[in-house]
């Protein structure tokens, strides 16, 4: 049993209401919060669509979708998760937003063992944690997309971190969401994403230059190297504007070309073209 028992999750996007519900299936309390009604209700929506379609295919009971979507609970007000024992960010990859954020739960979260996670693809966790009163009680905890599918969590405690925050948090992960954890060393993109953005980056280049089309490149992926997705797809299911911020931190830490985001990345991002999300990015939706 997990002393991890009410969680709070803060961006109610893609991976704030993925979060939110493999939370929720697991037995836990989720209070979610985000800064609009409009976008809690985008969150809540994505939510019980995905817990009705898995009451659907019967990877869930109807009794257990309800269930979960009685431990949910939302609100605009971080106030609320004064007695939260963890809470998840996962708002927008931008480093002043979520240092803000991580100020003002730092005041608000009033359990002395509470712990603060960030689900930052990229964003160095230890600015995140000097940014607070208990340094030690912060790392990353890094799910993948969609979170209720994806079995990997990557967990990365910073240099201030606890011994004791990391022996909970994985315990939460693997015993009691029942996820796969990988640690990973706090530098920009842990693992996965230092291998996956730059390939994501080479197919955009790529495309950009003409040297093959979309869906050549694509085709390519999936059908040459058995991918369940080609890197332009995936790129438009993560996110352009996710995409550029990563491959923006991953430039800043290492300097090296490979993680520069190619020029038409960051247009159809000005552009609002921000993959699946928004409707529109390499693809239609
Ligand atoms: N998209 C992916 O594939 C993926 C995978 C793993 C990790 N991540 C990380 O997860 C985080 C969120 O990504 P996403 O894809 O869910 O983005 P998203 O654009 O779908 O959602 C971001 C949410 O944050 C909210 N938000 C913005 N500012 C806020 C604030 N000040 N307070 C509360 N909420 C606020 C927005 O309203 C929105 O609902 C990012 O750090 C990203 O790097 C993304």
């Amino acid at each position: 049993m997990s002393d991890i028992q009410r969680v709070g999750v803060v961006g109610a996007g893609q991976m704030g209401s993925g979060i939110a519900e493999v939370c929720a299936k697991a037995g836990l309390d989720v209070r979610v919060a985000d800064t609009t009604g409009e976008a809690l209700e985008l969150g809540r929506g994505r939510l019980t669509g995905s817990l009705a379609k898995a009451a659907e295919r019967g990877k869930i009971t109807t009794e257990e979708r309800d269930a979960a979507l009685e431990r949910l609970s939302f609100t605009t007000d971080l106030g609320e998760f004064a007695d939260r024992d963890l809470v998840i960010e996962a708002v927008v990859e931008n480093e002043r937003v979520k240092t803000d954020i991580f100020v003002v739960l730092d005041q608000v979260v009033t359990r002395p063992d509470a712990i603060l996670a960030s689900n930052t693809s990229s964003i160095p966790l230890v600015r995140l944690a000097v940014a607070t009163s208990r340094p030690e009680q912060v790392m990353g905890v890094h799910f993948f997309n969609p979170a209720p599918v994806q079995r990997l969590v990557e967990l990365i405690p910073a240099l201030t971190t606890g011994t004791d925050t990391v022996k909970r948090v994985e315990h939460l992960v693997t015993e009691v969401l029942g996820k796969h954890a990988i640690r990973a060393q706090d530098r920009s993109g842990f693992v996965v994403n230092a291998l996956l953005v730059p390939y994501l980056l080479s197919a955009i280049r790529m495309y950009e230059s003409g040297m093959a089309t979309r869906d050549d490149i694509d085709n390519g992926m999936e059908m040459g190297c058995a991918h369940p997705m080609g890197p332009l797809k995936l790129a438009d299911l993560i996110g352009l504007d996710t995409v550029a911020a990563i491959a923006e931190s991953m430039y800043a830490e290492y300097k090296e070309t490979l993680y520069a985001a190619p020029p038409v990345l960051q247009r159809m991002v000005d552009a609002g073209r921000l993959g699946r999300k928004s409707g529109a990015g390499f693809y239609t939706y």
